[in-house]
């Protein structure tokens, strides 16, 4: 089964709108979780233009307190910043992300073999007992991309959907892209690596995802699953999302 990992940007970015505490973003982690999901993920940017520092502690107590076994997913940018908020926090997963600090949202996975020095040192730095270490990776990255993923040691990729996503208003694309995320699944799989996908994952791409890439630990959602909030409310397109991934 393939859990949810419900990432907060997006309420944090409509929070952010007022100088005002609401809409919650603890207190929609909560509806969250108790409608099914299995962890958070936030990826705060370094203009916090969304997720603070401050919500990444909050979130964090939060989640021990009352959640013990909901996970906690920070993506980011190794930058000395994010790897001090990750001594702080001390999240069950890190999620690595080639981003420039100007970037508006990811749009692609990390250069393993151009960046092996960088990611070698850092995720060792990251891995602990009880952490692991997931390198946000293109979907066409393919055998060799797995590989160089591996050679890394990090525990697991996180399949980059966005360009399936993007499939929605050219579905002659479709099939093309579920094969490149399957080919790079399957091959990253079989070197022992798990496997995680996000972005742009929406209540209407989900089904032929699952169906066409077995084998995926993790999705985290926030942009889409934001979106059908405003029309169905946080539990109920939750649970939605939920009933999708527990289908297979
Ligand atoms: C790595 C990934 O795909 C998501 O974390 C995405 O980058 C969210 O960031 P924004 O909410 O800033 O678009
Ligand atoms: N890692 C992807 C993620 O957390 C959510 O991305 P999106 O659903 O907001 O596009």
């Amino acid at each position: 089964m393939t859990l949810l990992s419900v990432n907060l940007n997006a309420v944090a970015q409509l929070r952010n709108r007022r100088d005002l505490p609401w809409p919650s973003v603890t207190g929609m982690a909560r509806v969250v979780l108790d409608a099914g999901a299995s962890g958070i993920t936030v990826h705060p940017r370094p203009d916090e233009r969304h997720i603070r520092r401050t919500d990444v502690f909050e979130l964090s107590a939060l989640l021990r307190a009352d959640y013990p076994r909901a996970e906690f997913n920070i993506e980011g940018y190794p930058s000395d910043d994010f790897l001090a908020l990750i001594e702080a926090v001390q999240p069950q997963q890190v999620t690595l992300v080639p981003d420039d600090p100007a970037q508006a949202t990811s749009d692609h996975g990390w250069d393993f073999a151009g960046a092996h020095d960088l990611l070698v040192a850092v995720v060792r730095q990251l891995q602990r007992p009880g952490r692991r270490v997931s390198l946000f990776c293109d979907p066409d990255a393919g055998e060799a991309g797995a590989r160089a993923a591996k050679a890394t040691g990090a525990d697991g990729i996180e399949l980059f959907t966005g360009p399936y996503g993007a499939c929605h208003d050219r579905p002659e694309q479709e099939e093309a892209e579920l094969a490149a995320l399957a080919g790079t699944c399957r091959a990253a799989l079989a070197l022992g690596l798990r496997v995680n996908a996000g972005h742009d994952l929406t209540l209407a791409n989900l089904p032929r995802f699952q169906a066409a890439v077995p084998g995926v630990a993790e999705v985290s959602i926030g942009h889409g699953i934001t979106a059908d909030a405003l029309l169905l409310g946080f539990e109920e397109a939750t649970r939605r999302y939920v009933e999708i991934l527990q289908s297979r």
